[in-house]
């Protein structure tokens, strides 16, 4: 656990293993999570990868809550973060809205980016509407409002079912994040179309999704895969949004498989 001025905010983060190991990869979390999401992934990774997981900002125990914030902000944090930890390129690895962070960090700092995994993400989520919807109801009635139906989303009905202290768990860590945080990064994901940056990705770059995924489903995760030169495609079978939660082996294989390749 360590903390770090970036961006004139604090930034909640923790590196684990070497950061001058050629498998090094920074996750990205998403949004309404914080970095725990990713330690299950982690346990799964082999010896020889280190980890750098962060808070993103207004989540977890990042700060920059109290203050409206913007897409060039989260990839600004994550481009700072780096550079203070001292890590020259990563493999990045963003879920969701993390998704659009690397996409951005992409588009700004390329040099800093030796691989991508895009997880459960698109240049382009949701529309407006929807997030306004979700931003009045949550200005209205607090997070605790829409956890239900962000759950339904975040998991399968399996998940639900077989796995209802994790389910709990994780309904508990939604509702502790800011619900101003929470805003800030939804009116980020709604002012935020990367279409046009894909095109331009010319790192090794696999994307993968849930089969079950009610936030970036299968065939939008697919299209954003079409539009990225020699990008490959994973569906993870029986999972919903946050694979490294549900399905975390099944997403430690697939990250391992492609970071052996050269
Ligand atoms: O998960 C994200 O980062 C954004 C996509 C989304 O809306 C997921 C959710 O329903 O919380």
């Amino acid at each position: 656990m360590a903390f770090a001025h970036i961006n004139g905010i604090v930034v909640h983060y923790e590196l684990l293993g070497d950061p001058d190991a050629r498998n090094l990869i920074v996750f990205s979390n998403s949004l309404g999570t914080d970095f725990r999401i990713w330690l299950p992934v982690f346990d799964e990774l082999a010896d020889n990868v280190s980890v750098l997981v962060y808070d993103s900002r207004g989540h977890g125990l990042s700060g920059g809550a109290d203050k409206p914030f913007g897409m060039d902000d989260l990839v600004e944090d994550l481009a700072g973060l780096v550079e203070h930890v001292g890590i020259k390129k990563a493999v990045f690895c963003g879920l969701s809205v993390g998704g659009l962070i690397v996409q951005g960090l992409y588009a700004k700092r390329p040099e800093l980016v030796r691989k991508i995994v895009l997880c459960d993400t698109a240049p382009k989520i949701g529309v407006a509407d929807t997030w306004n919807a979700r931003i009045k109801a949550i200005r209205d009635n607090g997070m605790a409002s829409i956890a239900d139906g962000v759950m339904e989303k975040w998991f399968t009905p399996h998940f639900h079912e077989e796995r209802d202290e994790d389910l709990d768990g994780y309904r508990v860590m939604f509702e502790r994040q800011p619900a101003s945080g929470y805003i800030s990064t939804c009116e980020a994901i709604r002012d935020t179309d990367f279409s046009d940056i894909l095109p331009t990705i010319s790192v090794p770059t696999l994307l993968v999704v849930g089969d079950q995924d009610g936030s970036t489903p299968p065939e939008l995760v697919r299209a954003a895969s079409e539009r990225i030169p020699g990008a490959s495609l994973q569906v993870i079978e029986g999972c919903g949004h946050i694979p490294c939660v549900e399905q975390p082996e099944a997403l430690a294989a697939l990250i391992q498989q492609f970071i052996r390749k050269t």
